[in-house]
């Protein structure tokens, strides 16, 4: 625990475009603090101070290639890794029965099976984004399908980001789908159509379809496009900062912390449910 009541929270993948974005901002966050930072063994910024590799100055924080001791110590943990790693701190952060922000994504069913697992004693948010906006856009996104009849209106999502990004589609377009599913009343497995290429044939009525763009810096753009005969409607959100995914994660860490053991969305978080 930290000390004056603040949540302590262990950043994993301290280093990385997300982590050193999450230093910064629970630097910035009333109530909050850094107290553990972990990479992967053979990470070249194992014994670098977070906060200065982060650009705020030294905070004492050495980061650690050992996770055990630092969530010993913890309240909670900020998790931007990859999937593997995120199975494996779910785990841990059982074990030691407290908060696990999850924004990692690229998950396989499995994966998630095994974090679901791991949410029997820890308290686990995961989402595929954490952002205000994006939440908000799905609340919208499901109220316009279900107002929308399939046969009218096709549903396609168009995303873009950086050409480091390796999963795809998003785990937001894959959120902003499951939205749209849920107002036409369906599953979106089965009713997916993730790429097109060739003689595809015509669209199937009810689909929701795909589109994955890559390149330079982008740090995040998502369209929902309902495409009728003659009309178009569009909801859309750009990311112009990681901040805004790295505050949504603090804000899921403080709100879980003191929760039930349980598997939380973003949704629950903000209120939105
Ligand atoms: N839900 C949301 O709102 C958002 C989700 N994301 C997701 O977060 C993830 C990370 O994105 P990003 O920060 O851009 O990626 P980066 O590759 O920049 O960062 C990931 C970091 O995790 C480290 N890492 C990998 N494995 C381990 C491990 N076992 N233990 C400790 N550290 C580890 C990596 O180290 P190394 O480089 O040495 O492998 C790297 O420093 C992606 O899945 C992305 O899609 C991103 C933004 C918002
Ligand atoms: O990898 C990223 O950068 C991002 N990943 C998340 C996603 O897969 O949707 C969230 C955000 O768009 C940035």
């Amino acid at each position: 625990m930290s000390e004056a009541g603040d949540m302590g929270l262990v950043v994993v993948g301290a280093a990385g475009r997300m982590g050193q974005t999450l230093i910064r901002a629970i630097h910035t966050i009333p109530g909050a603090r850094v107290i553990g930072a972990v990479e992967r063994a053979d990470s070249p910024h194992l014994g670098k101070d977070a906060g200065e590799l982060a650009g705020i100055g030294i905070i004492n924080v050495p980061i650690s290639d050992d996770p055990l001791p630092v969530f010993a110590k913890a309240d909670g943990v900020l998790d931007f890794t990859t999937p593997a790693s995120s199975v494996e701190f779910a785990g841990y952060a059982a074990q030691a029965r407290i908060a696990h922000v999850i924004g990692t994504t690229g998950c396989s069913a499995d994966d998630n099976a095994r974090i679901a697992a791991a949410a029997r004693h820890a308290m686990i948010v995961k989402s595929g984004n954490m952002s205000l906006g994006v939440n908000l856009l799905a609340v919208l996104v499901e109220q316009a399908a279900r107002a929308l009849d399939a046969d009218d209106f096709d549903i396609e999502i168009l995303e873009m980001h950086h050409k480091h990004k390796v999963d795809a589609p998003s785990g937001t377009a894959l959120l902003l789908g499951e939205a749209a599913a849920a107002g036409r009343g369906i599953a979106l497995a089965g009713n997916d159509v993730r790429s097109r290429d060739g003689h595809t044939g015509v669209r199937k009525t009810g689909s929701i379809g795909f589109a994955t763009l890559r390149g330079g810096s982008v740090v995040g753009d998502h369209s929902v496009i309902l495409a009728g005969t003659g009309e178009r409607i569009t909801l859309s959100h750009h990311a112009e900062d990681r901040a805004i995914f790295a505050r949504g994660a603090v804000k899921a860490a403080l709100w879980a912390r003191g929760k039930k053991p349980g598997l939380y969305s973003m949704r629950d978080v903000l209120g939105l449910s």
